[in-house]
């Protein structure tokens, strides 16, 4: 699996914004659509373009577009701060839904909503979840993507956890991971360290103990 770190210093800017615990939900929230859309445009060097015939005012010429605009997945809840950003750099894609909330005692994550087409074959797609720690959401979300016949998964979050890249890597399925940083690991209850705390709840509220 290719693994791809975003060390920009304008995205470091907003991942330090979001690690903070002053900073409260509004700009956790600008931040991470910012940061976003850097991910995002990095990740995007992966995708196939086409040219074809384009006219200047001034000049016939060729243009450049996306040769198969991939399908955004958010994984809900947190995953949807990324949607907006991801939609306006690829205004062509069309967007599915996949909604998980880890149990807090076992770590497994818990599939309440999904919403994706059938046929995958031939689509890329990418995938919106902010945190990565131990993996298993992500592997469930990208499990449902590869089983509809999806073999181009892109996924970019803001923070990993060791634990949880190995395990994307040791899955076998065809992914390649953008992210911001790469954290030291895991603490008792599954946060990553230092980690940001609970992306959904700095969000959307809500109580997390970590
Ligand atoms: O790698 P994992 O150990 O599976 O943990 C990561 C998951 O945890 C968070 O979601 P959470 O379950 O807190 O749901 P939420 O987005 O509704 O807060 C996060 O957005 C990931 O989906
Ligand atoms: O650190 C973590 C781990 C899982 N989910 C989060 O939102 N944060
Ligand atoms: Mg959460």
């Amino acid at each position: 699996m290719d693994v791809l770190v975003v060390d920009h210093p304008l995205a470091q800017t907003r991942l330090t914004a979001m690690r903070r615990t002053e900073t409260d939900s509004g700009v956790f929230r600008a931040s991470l659509h910012e940061l976003t859309t850097m991910v995002v445009y990095e990740a995007a060097r992966l995708f196939a373009v086409e040219k074809y015939p384009i006219e200047t005012p001034v000049a016939p010429t060729e243009g450049t577009r996306l040769a198969n605009p991939p399908l955004i997945v958010p994984v809900l809840r947190a995953g949807l701060g990324m949607a907006d950003a991801a939609l306006a750099l690829l205004p062509e894609s069309s967007m599915g839904f996949v909604g998980l909330a880890r149990d807090e005692e076992t770590h497994e994550p818990r599939a309440y909503m999904e919403s994706l087409p059938g046929d995958l074959t031939g689509q890329p797609v990418l995938v919106l979840d902010p945190m990565l720690a131990t993996g298993g959401s992500l592997l469930h979300c990208c499990r449902l993507l590869a089983d509809r016949g999806c073999t181009d998964i892109i996924i970019c979050c803001v923070l990993a956890a060791p634990e949880g890249v190995d395990r994307l890597k040791d899955s076998g399925l065809p992914l390649r991971l953008v992210t911001a940083s790469i954290d030291q690991g895991l603490n008792e209850k599954a946060y990553i360290v230092p980690g940001l705390g609970d992306a959904g709840d700095r969000q959307f509220g809500g109580m997390r103990r970590f």
